[in-house]
Formats: structure tokens, C-alpha cells, sequence
């Protein structure tokens, strides 16, 4: 099929280029012109593994190509709209980048009809679709389908490949029709419901993943309190099938473009219903106070942080993105500050982003030139390059040999045995 993929962000790079390995025919589209000279050239604006050489390989293959101009795309079956849809000032979803692509839809169809399936891929409150459908009513040949995005920053492209499900938001059979053929040959569970069910699925899924994050993260402020592993505690919960092995990692919260702006937006569309979700107000607390909570460990062996060295090891919100939106890494960057702490970062590749924000922090080129000098050496982001260190190294390197885990990556035995004071967030 021809394919259209507005906004070419995570969502909208990754679902071209899947899409384009399973055969269709597709072009993407964005606003910003250097993102498309880019992306023409193979250089993916986002950092994920394997995603540049994908790409690469369909634009080689002639299967994808990129446009600035949506009137380019005028021959596709199928419009996705993968724009942004950020928190705005009041926590709600702020669409106007959808409403402005859905109006750049229109103008296209008008000038030129044809049958043409418009999919809004963002994720958006319940009642967009509906919205979309009668802003577009005038469209002859044109419908509307909701098909909610799963994948993970980071194995973005393995998971548009190899969803967990597909969830299909269309009320017409003929819509319904088209997203099947589109999906031919994808082998995963198909959720075929209403526009509404489908947006409703989205938020649900991601407000129930960051719950039980917050749980653990909460779990574990006991665990530390009677001296438990939080760790052996979740492996013992994961093995019952009700309740599995994933999102039980206690850290030093949860961050992202997703799970803060998701779980507000969801909150947001409950109260303007009547409705109070009381444990997704929790969830966000218990994020909000994680990095204060992590911090505290550090008391026993730093009680005054002025002038201190600090390594702070990993600053993207999780291992292999440069994202650093909502990460962890900047409420602890922003409090070892506040604090009057010398802090010294290092990560593989989201230094550039958390430079404009924090200039007066040192940027190092290795793990092991972060921790020299150090009186605690903090792990905020779980990367191989911050967790595999050369401990004996790192022992004679710092001021003092005090390790704060934030993500309980680090071997707790083999740092004790090697000297080290280790602290693990519910683990110890
Ligand atoms: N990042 C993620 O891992 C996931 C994101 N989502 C959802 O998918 C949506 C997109 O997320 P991201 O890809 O992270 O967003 P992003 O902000 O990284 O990218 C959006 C892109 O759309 C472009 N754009 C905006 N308006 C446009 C227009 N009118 N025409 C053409 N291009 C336009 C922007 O220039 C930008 O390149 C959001 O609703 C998000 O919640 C869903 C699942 C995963
Ligand atoms: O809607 C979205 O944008 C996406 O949000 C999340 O994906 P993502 O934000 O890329 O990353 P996750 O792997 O979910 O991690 C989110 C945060 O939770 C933290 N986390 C995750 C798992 C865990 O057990 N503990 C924990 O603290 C991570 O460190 C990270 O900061 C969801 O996992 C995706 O299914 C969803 O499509």
C-alpha cells in the first residue's frame, strides 16, 4: 500500500521504516526541513541501535523516501499522524500539532479526492478520533481509524516489527478492511474496537506500567527500612503468572516522553469526567519524591555535600536513548546543586542535551574519569558503559568508596567484598 507518515519523531521514523520493511510504499513527512535533509541522507535525528542501518537499507531500497510537503504524499491510501502531543500548561494533552496536520489533510483531500484512510497513531484523550472524524466529515471517501503506538524508546523499530499487539480503533468495515492489509504478515494479537476503547487502551496501559513502577519504588523505601532486597522480593512476585516478571524494578524513578505527560493527561480527562483516579495521583507522587528518597541514602556518608565530588553515571532516562526528557537524571543533577555538591556526569550519549540545562556540572568522557576523586559515585541510568566498570579501579580512584545504586545494576557482592559501601534503592 502507499503510506503517509506525518511527524517524524520516535513514533513516526520508527512505524515508516517498519513499515517500509514489510513492503509498503511510504513517505514521511515533517515541518522541520533539517530533520528531512537528514533523513534523506540516512542520518537518523534519534540515537537507537540498529535503527540508522535500517533506514539506510529502505531508503537504498527506494521503499521510503521524505518530504516536507504533505501534497508530495497525495497518492498515499493511508495517513498516519504521529505528531507530538506534549503536556500543555494545565497537564492535559495539547493537540495542536494533530489538529494542524488533520488540517493539512483536509486541504490535500480536497484538492485532490480519492479513498484514504486517516490513522492518528499519537496518543490522544479519548474523544480525539470522534473529533478528528467530524473536523474531516466534509471529506468525501475519507475515515478515520485510531491505532494507538506500544513501542519502547530505545528497541523502538524491533517492537513496531514485532508488536505485542495491534490495537485497531475503526468503526466502518472498509476502514477496518484497509488496517488489516496494512498489518498483513504483522504476527500479533489484534484488539479491533471503537476509536474510544482503542485511546482509552493506550493511557491505561501506560498509567498501569508506571503503577507498578511507583509500587516497587514505593515497596522499596520499606524494604530499605527492614533491610530486605527488594530485588529477590520482586523476582519471588514476577514468578507468579498473574502478576510477571516485567516493571518490577525499583530505581530511581521512572522518566521519558511518555509515562509523566501520560499519566497527567489521564488524570486530567478523569476530572474533567467527574472522576478522581486516586492511585494515579499516588503513582505521580511517589515518582515526584523517588529522586529526594534516593538521595537521602547519601546522608550516612556525605552529611554535607558543599565542595563535595560527586559522580553522577547516566543521565538519558534509560540505557540506549539520548532522550532526557522527564529523566530522573535532572531532579538529581538539580539537588546534588542545590546542595552546594562539585558534580561530575558521564554518559554515553545524552551529554549535550543535559549540558544546555546544567552547565556548571563537569561533562566526562568515561565512567571511570567521573568517579576520580569522588566521595560517592551515584547510577542513575543503567547503560553497560556505567555498570560494567573495572572495580579494583574505581575502588583507588575515589575519595571515598561509596556507591549509591540507583538502579540496582551494580554487583552489591562483588563491590562489598572489593571495600565499597554499597546502597541500593530497597536493597542493601
Ligand atoms: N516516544 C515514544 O516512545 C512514544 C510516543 N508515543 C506517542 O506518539 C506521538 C509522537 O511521539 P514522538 O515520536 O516521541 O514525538 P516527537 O515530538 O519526537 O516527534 C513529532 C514530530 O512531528 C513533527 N510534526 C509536528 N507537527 C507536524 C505537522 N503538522 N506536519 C508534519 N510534521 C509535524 C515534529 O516536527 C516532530 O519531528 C506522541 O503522541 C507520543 O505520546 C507513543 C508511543 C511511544
Ligand atoms: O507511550 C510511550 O511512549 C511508551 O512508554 C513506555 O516506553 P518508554 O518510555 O520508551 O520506556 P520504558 O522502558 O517503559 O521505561 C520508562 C521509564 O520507566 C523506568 N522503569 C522501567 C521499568 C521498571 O521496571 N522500572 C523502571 O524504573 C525506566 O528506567 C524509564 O525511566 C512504554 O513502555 C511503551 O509501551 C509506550 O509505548
Amino acid at each position: 500500500m502507499k503510506v503517509a507518515v506525518i511527524g517524524t519523531g520516535y513514533v513516526g521514523l520508527t512505524t515508516a521504516v517498519s513499515l517500509a520493511m514489510n513492503g509498503h510504499q511510504v513517505i514521511g513527512i515533517d515541518l522541520v526541513e533539517a530533520k528531512i535533509v537528514k533523513l534523506r541522507q540516512g542520518i537518523s535525528p534519534i540515537y537507537e541501535p540498529g535503527l540508522e542501518e535500517a533506514l539506510k537499507q529502505v531508503l537504498e531500497n527506494g521503499t521510503l523516501a521524505f518530504s516536507t510537503k504533505l501534497q508530495e504524499a497525495a497518492d498515499a491510501d493511508v495517513f498516519f499522524v504521529c505528531v507530538g502531543t506534549p503536556e500543555a500548561a494545565d497537564g492535559t494533552a495539547d493537540l495542536r500539532y494533530l489538529y494542524s496536520a488533520v488540517a493539512a489533510i483536509e486541504q490535500m483531500h480536497q484538492a485532490s479526492p480519492k479513498r484514504r484512510v486517516v490513522v492518528v497513531k499519537s496518543t490522544v484523550p479519548v474523544g480525539t478520533g470522534d473529533k478528528v472524524a467530524e473536523l474531516l466529515s466534509g471529506c468525501r471517501e475519507l475515515s478515520v481509524a485510531s491505532n494507538p503506538e506500544f513501542l519502547r524508546e530505545g528497541s523502538a523499530l524491533y517492537d513496531a516489527l514485532a508488536p505485542s499487539r495491534i490495537v485497531i480503533g475503526a468503526g466502518e468495515p472498509e476502514t477496518r478492511e484497509v488496517m488489516e492489509e496494512l498489518y498483513k504478515g504483522v504476527d500479533a494479537p489484534r484488539v479491533v474496537t471503537t476509536r474510544a476503547n482503542a485511546e482509552l487502551i493506550k493511557y491505561a496501559s501506560n498509567a498501569f506500567l508506571a503503577t507498578r513502577i511507583s509500587f516497587m519504588n514505593e515497596l522499596a523505601r520499606l524494604s530499605a527500612a527492614l533491610g530486605t532486597d527488594i530485588v529477590t522480593i520482586a523476582h519471588g512476585m514476577g514468578l507468579d503468572s498473574r502478576i510477571g516478571p516485567e516493571f518490577l524494578r525499583a530505581g530511581v524513578g521512572y522518566g521519558g516522553s511518555c509515562f509523566p505527560k501520560d499519566t497527567i493527561a489521564l488524570l486530567q480527562l478523569a476530572a474533567q469526567n467527574g472522576i478522581s483516579l486516586g492511585i494515579l495521583e499516588q503513582v505521580r507522587k511517589v515518582n515526584a519524591t523517588q529522586p529526594v528518597w534516593f538521595l537521602q541514602q547519601l546522608q550516612p556518608f556525605v552529611p554535607d555535600c558543599r565542595g563535595k565530588r560527586i559522580a553522577v553515571l547516566g543521565l538519558a532516562f534509560k540505557p540506549d536513548t539520548d532522550d532526557i526528557r522527564e529523566a530522573p537524571s535532572l531532579a538529581v543533577l538539580q539537588a546534588l546543586e542545590e546542595k552546594g555538591a562539585a558534580v561530575f556526569a558521564y554518559d554515553p550519549i545524552a551529554t549535550d542535551a543535559v549540558r544546555q540545562k546544567f552547565p556548571n556540572v563537569t561533562y566526562t568522557k568515561t565512567a571511570e574519569e567521573a568517579v576520580q576523586g569522588a566521595h560517592a559515585a551515584l547510577l542513575i541510568t543503567e547503560w553497560k558503559e556505567c555498570v560494567q566498570l573495572d572495580w579494583e579501579q574505581v575502588y583507588q580512584k575515589m575519595a571515598q568508596p561509596v556507591l549509591l545504586d540507583g538502579r540496582n545494576a551494580w554487583p552489591a557482592k562483588i563491590v562489598k567484598e572489593a571495600g565499597f559501601r554499597y546502597v541500593g534503592v530497597g536493597k542493601s
